[in-house]
Formats: structure tokens, sequence, C-alpha cells
């Protein structure tokens, strides 16, 4: 068979592979048709040879540029899971149902900053900012008001956390518990992802050894107990945020994952068995095309590393999932209605990148927690999208085009050579050991700097316009309503924490912190004794400093 011949058969046995899959999973009686009548392929691919191809592949199949499922979001549409808390549990609690009442399909978890630095509600450090930026939680007891009425063995939930990410994942497993769910039937995601923290976000609690420890306890804890929970959420989002480029984005959070993974190994488990658990989270930015093509290339790039580096066998290790948020810094204060249209671009990026899970931001989150008003609006416009706009029909819709698929290589080839600077940093091959001395040296740092300091100045020319920022400024706005979070929430957070520490079992308290203590100078599993000390109402902020008292804390080395 010639060469040319010989491609074509391989892209019709593709096509007939991904045709059986297919018809295996979607059972579903009907036709799906464009808004004037034309029936349409469930994908579309190649009816010759195309060299590229192989690169490419099918949905569902290795290596996942197109998707994780044959089916796309025919099988089942993204999560609708919009980031929500504010105030005290029982706020964030109405609005949780309100979310769900609405068509939410999980649940995101926001805490305040108290919470996000592992100090209680009454500790000096806390002071004016108890509900800001999130909900305020100091023990399971928080937890059990948060999800009052809402049954967590049905929903799933994400809780965006790293730093006391084990502490507070402990409250959600006892408020689990006091709800009746056995702890193997959870299914969610905790953010954990103490990497991005030094490289970006900047909220750890210690240096990163002992973080690393338990975050090691912490997955061997769920790949053994709980197999559908996701302890990980590898977060690009907040790098991006801070300024990097996609390309940076990608590339960062792709190597901490592969940080992740050698912890995993380092510790003796089972990649069939933990990877599954490490899931992502990208920005959906506002340039269309690349936004769509990271996404995709994100996916190749996980699916061949996890299986040629760290000989992932099965799919599900070697899938790339990811949650997407649009982006927070792509709006504006200025005409801020106008970031509902951004949001909805943004969106469609994400879905069109085949996103698991999204978020889309609110209008007013520029200027404050969103109001419920705009968290409606954010929320319908995911409904628009997945009800009205027939992208769900097709899965990778853009795939084969020639400008995604050569920004998708594009994007994959600079991603590889950072993954190569990464290495080269370290001191023993590893990833892992390039990650830390990255972080040591602030070379993510200063990589994310220059990246924000060079779109900065071309804001600044004029080369790159922002409606209502540098062009188009002239408007008839009226000021937002925004939501505003009063100081009596910190004032009876505080008076509830002092009546509940007196209401408790202070010896049960004191021996569980003692446990945790005893435990983290060996080298077993910190879990348990955390769900003991959670189980006894210890609070957050006394879990942390048991362990501040072991591990010390962590400061930036100074640079200039
Ligand atoms: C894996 C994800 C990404 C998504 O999980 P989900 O449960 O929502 O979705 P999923 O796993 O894709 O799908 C659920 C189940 O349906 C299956 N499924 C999906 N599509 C299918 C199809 N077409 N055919 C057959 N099955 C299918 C999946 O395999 C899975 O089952 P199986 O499991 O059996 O396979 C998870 O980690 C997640 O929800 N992450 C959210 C993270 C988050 O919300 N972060 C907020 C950060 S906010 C933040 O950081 C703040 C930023 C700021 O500062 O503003």
């Amino acid at each position: 068979m010639d060469p040319k011949h010989a491609r074509d058969a391989d892209t019709e046995a593709g096509r007939a592979r991904w045709q059986a899959r297919y018809d295996a999973a979607f059972k579903r009686a009907g036709e799906f048709r464009t808004l004037s009548g034309l029936e349409v392929d469930p994908v579309y691919g190649p009816t010759s040879s195309d060299p590229r191809f192989a690169r490419i592949g099918w949905p569902g199949e290795f290596p996942f540029t197109r998707g994780l499922h044959p089916t796309g979001y025919r099988g089942r549409p993204w999560t609708i899971r919009q980031f929500a808390g504010f105030g005290n549990a029982q706020q964030t609690n109405e609005r949780y149902k309100m979310i769900l009442g609405a068509g939410g399909g999980g649940l995101s978890v926001a805490f305040d900053m108290p919470t996000l630095m592992g100090r209680d509600s009454d500790d000096s450090h806390s002071l004016g900012e108890v509900g800001h930026c999130g909900v305020a939680i100091d023990s399971a007891l928080d937890m059990d008001q948060l999800f009052d009425g809402i049954p967590l063995g049905d929903v799933t939930t994400s809780m965006t956390i790293s730093g006391p990410a084990v502490p507070i994942f402990c409250m959600y497993v006892v408020a689990a518990e006091r709800q009746g769910v056995p702890t193997g039937k959870l299914n969610g995601t905790l953010q954990t992802d103490i990497f991005k923290e030094y490289i970006a976000q900047k909220e750890w609690l210690f240096s990163p050894e002992p973080h690393l420890r338990l975050i090691g306890d912490l997955m061997e804890f769920c790949a053994a107990e709980i197999p559908a929970y996701k302890p990980l959420s590898v977060s690009g989002y907040h790098i991006r945020e801070a300024g990097s480029t996609a390309a940076q984005e990608l590339a960062f959070t792709l190597a901490d994952g592969f940080g992740y993974v050698e912890l995993g190994l380092s510790r003796g488990l089972d990649v069939d068995a933990f990877a599954p658990g490490l899931s992502f989270f990208f920005d959906a930015h506002i340039d269309f095309f690349e936004e769509i093509a990271k996404f995709r290339a994100a996916r190749r790039i996980w699916a061949r590393w996890m299986r040629d580096v760290y000989g992932a066998r099965t799919e599900k290790a070697q899938w790339l999932r990811f949650h997407t948020q649009t982006a927070g810094v792509s709006l504006t204060a200025q005409q801020p209605d106008n970031n509902i249209v951004r949001t909805a671009v943004e969106a469609l990026a994400a879905v069109l990148g085949g996103t698991n899970s999204l978020h889309t931001n609110a209008l007013d989150e520029v200027l404050a927690l969103p109001s419920q008003k705009a968290a409606e609006i954010a929320l319908r416009t995911q409904q628009v999208i997945m009800e009205e706009t027939e992208v769900v029909n097709v899965v990778d819709p853009l795939g084969g085009s020639w400008y995604v698929e050569e920004l998708t290589d594009r994007l994959e080839a600079e991603a590889e050579a950072i993954f190569t600077k990464i290495r080269d940093m370290g001191s023993d091959g590893t990833m892992t050991s390039g990650i830390l001395r990255g972080i040591e040296d602030g070379w993510f740092m200063s990589e994310i700097a220059e990246a924000a300091f060079d779109y900065q100045r071309k804001l600044e020319k004029g080369d790159k316009r922002i409606v209502g920022v540098n062009c188009h400024t002239a408007s008839v706005e009226e000021p937002l309503e925004i939501l505003r979070i009063s100081h009596e929430v910190e004032v009876e957070q505080r008076r509830v924490l002092a009546e509940r520490r007196g209401a408790r079992d202070q010896a049960a308290v004191d021996a569980a912190l003692a446990a945790l203590t005893a435990a983290s100078r060996t080298s077993d599993n910190m879990i348990p004794p955390m769900l003991d000390a959670a189980r006894a109402e210890a609070t957050l902020g006394e879990i942390c400093d048991a362990l501040r008292a072991e591990w010390g804390t962590y400061s930036e080395p100074a640079r200039f």
C-alpha cells in the first residue's frame, strides 16, 4: 500500500473505532440539528489522509486532544459550578440553595481570608477580614451549617483552599459523617495546590516540605478511601491572573501537576490509582482561539507525559480533567455591564475547549463579591450557551481548523520548552526539584512579572485596547449596587466561636491535638488524627497552630 492509502485506511479505522464507542455509550434517541434544521454529526474529522491527525486523534482516544469522552457534551454537559461564599455559613448556605435551585450542577466554596490562612475568626490577624472575600469557617459545626439541607453524598463540592486544605477537608468529611454520608461516597475537589501558592497566590502556611508531606498523606488517604474524590486541583488560574502568558499558565500548571505525580510515586502509590484524583483548573482569558488551543494542548501534553514518562496505563490516569473560570483580570470597573459580554465569550472558549466544569464571573466581581442579581446573570450565561447555542451537539467542533490546530501545536511546543527549563533548574532531573528551585530563586515570579509588565506596557501605549478603559470611554453608566459585608458578621462569628469553645469537651480537643502533633513527628498518615480533631470541634486555627508549632512558618526570601 502506498503511504497515502495507508493513512486513509488509518483514518477510516480510527473513525470506525470512535463510532463503535459512541454507539455503545450514547443511547438517547433523536437528532441533532442546527437552528435552521440541518442535521449534524456528533464529530467531524478528515475524510482522507491528514498528516496532522495522528497528533489530534478522535474524541475519547489517546492523546485526548479532542476531549475525554467519545460523546462529548451530548453524553453529559459540563458542570455549572459557580464559586461562591460570603459572610457566615448560614448566608452562604442560602446562596448555595439559590445556585442549585437555579440549575447549578455542583458547588464551589469560597473561603474568607482568615480561613485561607488557617486562622480563627477571633485571631488578631483576622480583624476586619471575617466573611469578606468568602465564608468564615472555624470548625466542623460551621461546615454542618454550610451544607445544611444539601446532601453531600449527591452534590459534588469543590473547596478552594490550599494552605489549610487538609484540616478543611477533614471538617467536610466530618460534616458528611454527621449527615450520615459514608466517606467513601463523597465526590468533589479540594484545591490543595501549594506549588501555585508559592508561585502566584501567596497563601501558604509552612515551607514546601511539610506541605508536600500533608498533600502526600491526603493523596494516599483519598486513593484508598474516597476513589472518586479529587484531592488536588492543580491551578493555572492564579498564575494567569498574576499576569502570565497562556503558554506560561499551561506549562507552569502542568509542571506542578507532574510534581504531584512524582510526589505520589515517591510515596510508593500506584499511578493508576492516584492520578485520577489529580484535576486541573485553568483561566479562560479573552483571546478566544488561543484559549481553546490551550485547553486542547493541555489534554494532549498531560496524556502523553502520564503514559510515556510516568507509566500510567489506564485512560482515567491519562485524562486531564479541568475546571475553568473566566478571567477576572479581563473585567473592568469602567462600564461594568460590558463584563457580561466578556464573560460570555470566555465561557464559550472554555466550552469549545472541552472544559469539564465552569465558573462564569459576575459583572460586578471587579468591585466586590457578586450581588444575587449579578450571580444569577453569570449562571444564566452558561445556560444560554448550554441550552440555546447548539454548541453542545458536536464534539470539538474546532478540531481540524488550521488556525486552532496550529495554535495548539505552538502552545504545546512552548510548554515543552518551559518543562525542559524547569527540569534543568533542578538538581536531579525531576520536575519537583526544578519547581522547588524555581520557587526558591523567584524564577516563576520573575517570569510572570515580566509578562505582566509587557502586557501593561502594551496597554499604556494603546497597542492593546480595552473597551471603556483606553478606547470607547464615553458612557452613560450608573453606579452599581454592590454587595457589602456588614461588620456584624465578624462580631457574631466571634461570639458564636467563644460560645462553642465553652461548650465542647476541652479534654477531648487537647488529646486530639496532642495526637496530631505526635503523628507529625512520625511518618504516619496524618489524616486520621486530624479527622479526630475535627470531630472533637478543634478549630481550624488550633489545628494549624499545632502544626505551626512543629513546622514553623515560611517567609519568602527577599528579592531585589
Ligand atoms: C474533574 C472536575 C474538573 C470536574 O468534575 P465534575 O464532577 O464536575 O465533572 P466530570 O468529572 O467531568 O463529570 C462527572 C462524571 O460524568 C462523567 N462524564 C462526563 N462527560 C461524560 C460523557 N460525555 N460520557 C460519559 N460520561 C461522562 C465523568 O467521567 C464523571 O464520571 P466519573 O467520575 O465516574 O469518571 C472537578 O475537579 C471539579 O469539579 N473541579 C472544580 C474546581 C473548582 O470549582 N475550583 C474553583 C476554583 S475558584 C478559585 O480558585 C478562585 C479564583 C478567584 O480568585 O476568583
